[in-house]
């Protein structure tokens, strides 16, 4: 059922609750890649121009409920600001007296800020009395964070029980391209998974087993399916109590005939440091006390030919620790082998697209997606709740 928009409403006037997904790649206080402050432009503009009381909020990093001073929203407001060449309020709390007395005084086309909504405890857990304290600061709620829409949260999800809920621009674009993309997608049909974010990303797998012709594994991901083949990681970054799993997704690949390709060969460091000592071993050979931190030259050429021969692929987490050059290459090398698919090529995840710009062949792709986790849950077919919520047509 397709959903109601922000066109399809009157925001004139009207305090409008803006759930955008800021969460942006960071190094300290610098935001080293802006594609999802960019993204959520076109729908704030809207708004402003629209003489909406606008009212942004977002989440960055995973404070776990509690304020942590390095994740506070102050850079993002401030980038916000210069994109926008428009003045960004900033609350420094996400509910409470203050921030009440600050939307109370926006005019029709001011916008405020509110801070990360995740040092709230109530919002991961998607806390009724949370949610209804952020509904009363509005009169509607506008959804544009696809990245976060996979997250039944307060601020994503909990708030639209209480106020008329709507998406944004960016909401409708992704769900339009995806969905056209991967209702009937062009085989071969490949994906990779790779990134850090193995407990999320790992139940993704079976029921991409079941869509896909190839599943490339990398990155962090693919440590925990090495350790399920019997080989020792090293201090590499691991899932223990998903080795099991992992074992049984290796054995129903098998089974459905998908060409599951896991690393033979990582870039295994004996600190997680730009200048690390590396070098290239078989997953057979990582040493104890190294980790493995970038797929190797092996393991590059296996996947770009799956790649090659590939009509679709949906690429989400990278395959290294790209943020360190050292560790940039199996990245790269799988960013250029994109460029060369005739065919579809689907990008999605916050660190996967700064990973494609840094490469410099982010606009050779048919979509950038703003979202990781939230791009492979809807390819899964399942619903997800920050979309659900909001009104039908
Ligand atoms: N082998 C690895 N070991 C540890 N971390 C890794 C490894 N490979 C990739 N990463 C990290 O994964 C992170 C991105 O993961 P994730 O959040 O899952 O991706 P996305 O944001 O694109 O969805 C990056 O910060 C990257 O450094
Ligand atoms: O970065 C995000 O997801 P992604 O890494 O899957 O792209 C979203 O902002 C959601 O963040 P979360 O995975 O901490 O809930």
């Amino acid at each position: 059922m397709p959903k109601k928009t922000i066109r399809d409403v009157d925001v004139q006037g009207k305090r409008v609750f803006c759930r955008v997904d800021f969460n942006v790649p960071m190094n300290g206080q610098e935001i080293t890649d802006d594609t999802r402050i960019r993204a959520a432009i076109p729908t704030i503009q809207y708004l402003v121009q629209q003489g909406a009381k606008v009212i942004l909020a977002s989440h960055l990093g995973r404070p776990k409920g509690k304020v942590v001073e390095e994740l506070r929203l102050t850079p993002v407001s401030t980038h916000l600001s210069q994109l926008l060449n428009q003045e960004v309020k900033q609350a420094t709390e996400v509910v409470g007296d203050k921030v009440t007395d600050q939307v109370n005084g926006l005019k029709p086309g001011e916008i405020l800020l509110l801070e990360n909504v995740r040092f709230e405890p109530g919002e991961e857990k998607n806390s009724p009395e949370l949610a209804k304290q952020i509904a009363a600061l509005a009169d509607m709620f506008v959804n544009d964070a696809f990245g976060a829409a996979h997250r039944a949260h307060a601020s994503t999800e909990g708030i639209g029980h209480y106020i008329p809920g709507v998406a944004g621009f960016l909401m409708e674009k992704e769900l339009a391209f995806l969905g056209d993309a991967l209702a009937k997608p062009e085989r071969p049909f490949t994906a990779i998974i790779g990134g850090a974010k193995v407990k999320d990303k790992i139940g993704v797998i079976e029921s991409l087993l079941e869509k896909v012709d190839n599943l490339i594994i990398g990155g962090g991901l693919a440590n925990t399916f090495i350790k399920a083949q019997g080989y020792d990681v090293g201090a590499s970054l691991l899932e223990e109590d998903k080795v099991e799993l992992a074992a049984s997704f290796i054995e129903k690949a098998k089974q459905r005939g998908v060409n599951f390709c896991i690393p033979t060969d990582v870039v295994v460091a004996d600190k997680f440091a730009n200048d690390a000592e590396t070098k290239v071993v078989s997953v057979k050979d990582i040493p104890a006390g190294w980790q493995a931190l970038d797929i190797g030259p092996e393991t590059v050429k296996a996947d770009q030919q799956v790649i090659a021969n590939s009509k679709t692929v949906v690429w989400n987490g990278p395959m290294g620790v790209f943020e360190m050059e050292t560790f940039m290459k199996g990245t790269e090398a799988i960013a250029q082998a994109m460029v060369k698919v005739q065919g579809t090529t689907i990008i999605g995840g916050g660190d996967s697209v700064a990973a494609v710009e840094k490469a410099g062949v982010a606009e050779k792709m048919s979509h950038i997606s703003t979202g990781g986790g939230a791009s492979l849950e809807f390819m899964e077919g399942k619903q997800l709740p920050g979309v659900t919520i909001l009104q039908d047509k």
